[in-house]
């Protein structure tokens, strides 16, 4: 693991690392913020999973997260979204698919499962690496994400209820089996076998579910947002946490986009959130 470099941040410190991956057979890059708190005693700590085109800085720098997580003691970690410079035909000729658009599954389909393995990455090879190098309570983990990351913390919270005790989105994809940038990704990560794709569907998910966060999961989705109607579709997460009885605040907000205006701007309510849960 090497240390790319460290920054003093609301008394915690603001560190990016470069490392060989075991699960993606690339180098990864991920960040960490450890809040003051961390310096005396192990502190939770919440994984946020980005989207499409954003690397392990973007959240750090635009997200504007550092000084809440500083207030609640809460340990931040987040990863570049895929691996990169692989080399596969076409992994670079878009910016929703490919590099930078791992979808945090891991591929079962030629070229892509050699390397694109974001699931295994982030559930097993990142979480154990925090845990054993960095003051993080294994005991006391949440995720949460945006758009493509939001789908990841849905899905992924669904998958290992046993890891995450805590999940909120920002404008996630809620239901990539029946919109485009989903199916583009699974039909090249996992092939023309769509029964398979609905195991990373966070709405097919929660279908099958019954209240599996009874402490609730936070969405906030802006109403300007230009990704909403046909890629996003919270409607049918929100009928899918029905069904399943899965307490779920869907906040729907009047003006706001898809970027990092909008998140930073509900930022202090998902910490809030999140520490309500971690820290009980
Ligand atoms: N084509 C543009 C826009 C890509 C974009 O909007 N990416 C979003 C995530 S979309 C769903 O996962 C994002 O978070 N961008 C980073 C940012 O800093 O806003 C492009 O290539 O940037």
């Amino acid at each position: 693991m090497e240390l790319i470099s460290q920054h003093k941040c609301f008394n915690g410190v603001q560190s990016f690392y470069k490392h060989e991956s075991t699960s993606t057979n690339f180098p990864m890059t991920f960040s960490v913020y450890e809040p003051p708190q961390a310096k005396l005693h192990k502190v939770p700590v919440l994984f946020y999973l980005a989207g499409l085109t954003c690397t392990d800085e973007t959240f750090m720098i635009k997200g504007g997260a550092q000084r809440y997580a500083a207030e609640h003691g809460i340990m931040l970690v987040t990863m570049d979204t895929s691996p990169r410079r692989t080399g596969i035909k076409g992994a670079g000729d878009s910016w929703d698919f490919g590099h930078g658009a791992g979808f945090y599954i891991d591929a079962t389909q030629e070229p892509w499962s050699a390397c694109f393995r974001m699931e295994s990455y982030v559930v097993q090879e990142l979480r154990n690496i925090i845990l054993a190098q960095f003051p993080a309570r294994a005991d006391r983990i949440g995720v949460f994400g945006h758009s493509m990351g939001g789908h990841g913390a849905l899905t992924l919270a669904l998958k290992y209820p046993e890891i995450y005790q805590s999940v909120s989105a920002f404008a996630p994809i809620t239901a990539p089996t029946e919109v485009p940038w989903g199916q583009k990704a699974f039909s090249a990560y996992l092939g023309p076998d769509q029964s398979t794709w609905l195991q990373h569907d966070a709405s097919a998910l929660m279908r099958t579910r019954k209240t599996p966060f009874p402490q609730g999961i936070l969405i906030d989705q802006g109403l300007d947002d230009q990704f909403l109607d046909e890629q996003l579709k919270p409607h049918q997460f929100e009928a899918a946490c029905w069904a399943a009885d899965q307490p779920l605040t869907l906040r729907r907000h009047s003006g706001y986009d898809h970027n990092y205006y909008f998140i930073s701007t509900f930022m202090q309510d998902h910490i809030a959130f999140h520490s309500a849960i971690l820290n009980k």
